[in-house]
């Protein structure tokens, strides 16, 4: 980028900051200062001339955490040669930070937010440390956003700062770089705003040097890399010349000025200087074709068509390329055929190495969970196409020769319907060369025992989602263990757990038992549980672990528990007079057909990730260092399929809400219903074990009056998914349907979060005027709870039935319940609305066995019942 990095114009690293990346933040707070340090060496290795450190985080010890990484950082001659910025909104912290930078210092920032003679107390500290400060464009009434306001504050800012004698090179004024293209019409001259006043600010404030934080501008194309760095690059092209000295910038995600695709260069040259009023739409429209493609990408998309075909096909399956690998698939086998190969050489061949890379990246590190899905798509494609030619010479074949790497039987216990996990596992398992025969959900005992016997099975693997299959997994290892079965056993799973499986599951069954915490580890688990030379010492490792684990439980003094009349003596005594008015919409309201475009603006986009493995929060997470391009890309492509299930009408998001009179009676909430003689009784559970101080031992009946007061629930389900379902499996997707169910998952959790949102500002009505974004809706900043059966204040599913019953969810929403209380469709939430605003979240955690024997009296169970929907409350 010749006119950019020629000039005297200076980058300002950005990946030392918390606040900007998350991955810095990550190893700052797990206190690996090591790594934290690579961090800022590549910085520098990357070109950065001055690095920006900042620390604010809310969970961290700020001043701590500056100090210890600058005196580090400060250790290191090729980090400490280039400047520090020291960077943080609390003036303790700069001023900590001070004290530890050897070389000259920068303080980001200083402004007269506060008035000037704060302004002016910090310069002189700045000044006292022989600092440079960064000057934000910010005055008493706040950020500057048009021009005249930038020029007039770094004006006034500059008088005040050489009147002290504060040396005008070591000024450095931020005018505030906003997000354009916003679809705002006043944000359209931001851009131009910013350039203009750089150029009338340098010639007002001899030697004075201007900066910007340059990802602003772009916020609005969050996960269009492509389009991110036209805009930066253009941006700075004409910055630069107005007189821009420095930016904080990812100096590696800057392109070449001239290698910008002429139209997409042009479109952001028009947002930036406000060419024409069309600009932003035009940029938007354009900004479409470039969705999760990088320049890079495409230029090795022309490329890598022109190479060998064993070459394109392990370059297909790295990629995860699907477009053309039936087609080279043909051509590899046509080519062997025509020398004697055949087909079966071309999946040991080229389709096994390229899994081999695929298999060594992920292991490693390098590559993560959506691309090896896709990887996997692209081989499943490439063996659908071969297997009729290897059938039509099967005979010709020894059985030896077709043997996978092993063989196991995959299901999703009885009485559970979540098989996303078990379906990663399954893919990732059979692109590492493993037969998995998968019995997908709801599948009991009988049938997997069966089926592992059947086809000789290597192993079996289980999977479950709600608490009730934990139970489930003991019941099959028990039969597996009464049928002398030997062979090991996987568990995964969201609640199944290391802790669990050595308590429960391993004692049940003598052969090797194994929880596997996430799909990465299935291979790894799988190959050392097969291999001649590692099972050995694997299984004896795992089940000394486990030993381990039973002795520390054993060994660990339970947590004190109070007699359950104690608990209810200390029960939360809550304001009642604050208990919400009475519903302005009582009774249960139905809603056929809620729009998905309206849900979609409502999705939690964190949890999302997680579901592929990917951890970290939306959005930083598109930036992180390791995963962002892997979650940038998996975001386009879930971007994509929203665009169609929305426009196309794919699902039907279903949802009921009510709202009943009631009273607390005890632990118990009962509820009176117009057209019934008799209650609805909803038996909640107390905490029991001994609290500190003065907390309460919590029960959610005590956020209801007994004097009289109101309950709701609610039951949303997302309907439809099967056909496209079924149509990804025929076409060998499981990419697209893993995305599809997350995506139905997403919805679900939004359409619950949205119609909360109705209920309190219109069914209950109890906040009328509430004003809260996605964010604070995700953080429940709202006033009210709603509590799931199945979570930790009221753990036990078998509440599901009354709320089920109470909204006849099954009529009204298409719901049904396993005999396990999982909810089918699985893309469907449920639970209880309660107003009071000192309502919160809490655990049970552990109770006694008078609760447990109360419990089963006020629910109508006898004691077995009790205990087995409460066990993870009873151990
Ligand atoms: C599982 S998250 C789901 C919301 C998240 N934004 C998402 O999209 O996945 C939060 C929900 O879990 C339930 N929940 C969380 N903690 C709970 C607790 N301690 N007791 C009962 N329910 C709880 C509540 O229904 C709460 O709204």
């Amino acid at each position: 980028m010749t006119e950019i990095t020629t000039a005297r114009f200076v980058n300002i690293g950005e990946r030392t900051n918390v606040t900007g990346s998350a991955r810095f933040k990550k190893l700052i707070m797990a206190g690996d200062y090591t790594s934290a340090v690579e961090v800022a060496r590549q910085q520098v290795e990357n070109g950065a001339q001055v690095i920006d450190v900042n620390m604010d985080e809310g969970l961290l010890d700020a001043t701590l955490a500056m100090t210890t990484f600058l005196k580090l950082i400060s250790a290191e001659p090729d980090i400490a040669r280039v400047p520090v910025m020291v960077d943080s909104s609390k003036w303790e912290v700069i001023e900590a930070g001070l004290k530890c930078v050897s070389g000259k210092p920068i303080v980001n920032s200083i402004s007269m937010k506060e008035g000037e003679e704060e302004f002016l107390k910090h310069a002189r500290l700045c000044m006292a440390y022989g600092a440079a400060a960064v000057v934000m464009a910010f005055d008493e009434t706040g950020q500057a956003d048009t021009k005249d306001r930038k020029v007039e504050i770094c004006s006034r800012a500059y008088k005040l700062l050489t009147g002290i004698g504060f040396p005008p090179e070591d000024i450095i004024f931020d005018p505030n770089i906003f997000a354009v293209a916003t679809g705002i019409e006043e944000h359209d001259r931001y851009g131009l705003d910013f350039i203009e006043a750089v150029q009338e600010i340098k010639a007002n404030c001899p030697h004075a040097k201007t900066s910007g934080g340059l990802s602003n501008l772009s916020f609005s194309f969050r996960g269009n890399e492509t389009v991110r760095r036209a805009m930066h690059s253009v941006f700075l092209y004409h910055a630069i010349p107005a007189g821009l000295d420095m930016a904080i910038v990812n100096a590696g995600q800057l392109d070449i000025y001239d290698d910008i695709d002429a139209e997409l260069r042009e479109a952001c040259e028009d947002v930036t200087l406000m060419r024409r009023p069309d600009a932003t739409e035009r940029l938007i429209d354009l900004a479409e074709s470039y969705k999760g493609k990088s320049v890079a990408d495409e230029k090795a998309a022309e490329e890598w068509r022109g190479w060998a075909v064993e070459r394109r096909l392990e370059h297909a399956l790295v990629k995860g390329i699907d477009a053309h690998v039936v087609d080279d698939t043909e051509e590899a086998r046509a080519a062997l055929a025509a020398n004697g190969g055949r087909p079966i050489e071309v999946i040991e061949g080229p389709l096994m190495d390229g899994m081999n890379v695929v298999g060594d990246l992920f292991g490693s590190g390098k590559m993560f969970l959506p691309q090896v899905v896709k990887s996997a798509r692209v081989m499943k494609k490439a063996v659908a196409h071969l297997i009729p030619f290897i059938e039509a010479e099967k005979d010709l074949l020894p059985e030896e020769e077709r043997k996978a790497k092993g063989k196991i039987v995959m299901a999703t216990v009885k009485g559970d319907v979540h098989d996303i996990g078990k379906n990663i596992v399954g893919v990732v398992l059979q692109c590492n060369g493993y037969d998995v025969i998968d019995l997908g959900v709801m599948v009991p005992w009988q049938d997997i025992l069966k089926s592992a016997n059947d086809n000789k099975a290597d192993m079996i693997g289980l999977s479950g989602l709600i608490t009730p299959s934990l139970d489930e997994m003991v019941t099959v290892a028990e039969e597996m263990s009464r049928s002398e079965f030997t062979m090991p056993l996987l568990i995964g799973g969201a609640t199944t757990s290391k802790v669990h499986t050595a308590l429960r599951i391993d004692p049940a069954y003598p052969g090797p038992v194994i929880h596997v915490l996430d799909a990465s580890r299935a291979v790894g688990v799988a190959s050392k549980l097969l291999s001649d030379t590692q099972r050995d010492e694997f299984v004896d490792e795992t089940a000394k672990e486990y030993t381990r684990v039973r002795d520390a439980r054993a060994g660990k003094t339970p947590s004190v528990l109070l007699s359950l009349e104690e608990a209810r003596a200390n029960y939360y005594d809550a304001y009642l007079s604050d208990k919400p008015a009475p519903p302005l919409q009582p009774g249960v309201h139905v809603f056929d057909d809620w729009d998905l475009a309206d849900l979609r603006e409502y999705i939690d986009w964190t949890p999302f990730f997680r579901a592929w493995e990917l951890h970290g929060n939306y959005p930083a997470i598109l930036d992180d260092d390791v995963v962002g391009e892997t979650a940038r890309q998996l975001k386009a492509d879930a971007d994509a399929m929203l665009d169609k299930i929305v426009a196309e009408k794919w699902l039907t998001a279903r949802g009921v809400a009510g709202f009943w009179p009631c009273a607390r009676d005890g632990d118990d909430v009962t509820i009176h219903l117009v057209n019934r003689e008799e209650h609805v009784v909803l038996p909640f559970l107390r905490q029991q074990v001994k609290k500190s101080r003065d907390r309460a031992n919590m029960c959610l009946a005590d956020f209801i009056d007994p004097a009289g007061d109101w309950i709701g629930g609610f039951a949303v389900g997302i309907h439809g998914i099967e056909p496209h379902s079924q149509r990804f499996l025929a076409d060998k997707d499981d990419y697209s349907d893993i995305l599809l169910k997350a995506l139905a998952d997403r919805f679900a959790e939004a359409f619950a979060e949205r119609l909360h949102k109705h209920t309190r500002t219109d069914l209950w009505g109890y906040a009328p005027d509430e004003q809260l974004g996605n964010e604070a809706l995700i953080k429940e900043q709202y006033r009210g709870i709603r509590p799931a059966p199945g979570y930790p204040a009221c753990p036990d599913h078998s509440l599901k039935p009354i709320l089920f019953e109470l909204l006849d969810a099954e009529k009204n929403v298409g719901l049904t319940l396993t005999e396990n209380f999982a909810m089918y469709p699985t893309a469907a939430v449920s639970g209880f609305y309660f107003g009071h605003p000192e309502a919160e979240y809490f655990g049970v955690a552990r109770i006694g066995r008078d609760q447990l024997e109360d419990y089963a009296k006020r629910s109508g169970v006898d004691m077995a019942t009790a205990e087995r929907w409460l066990r993870p409350n009873l151990d």
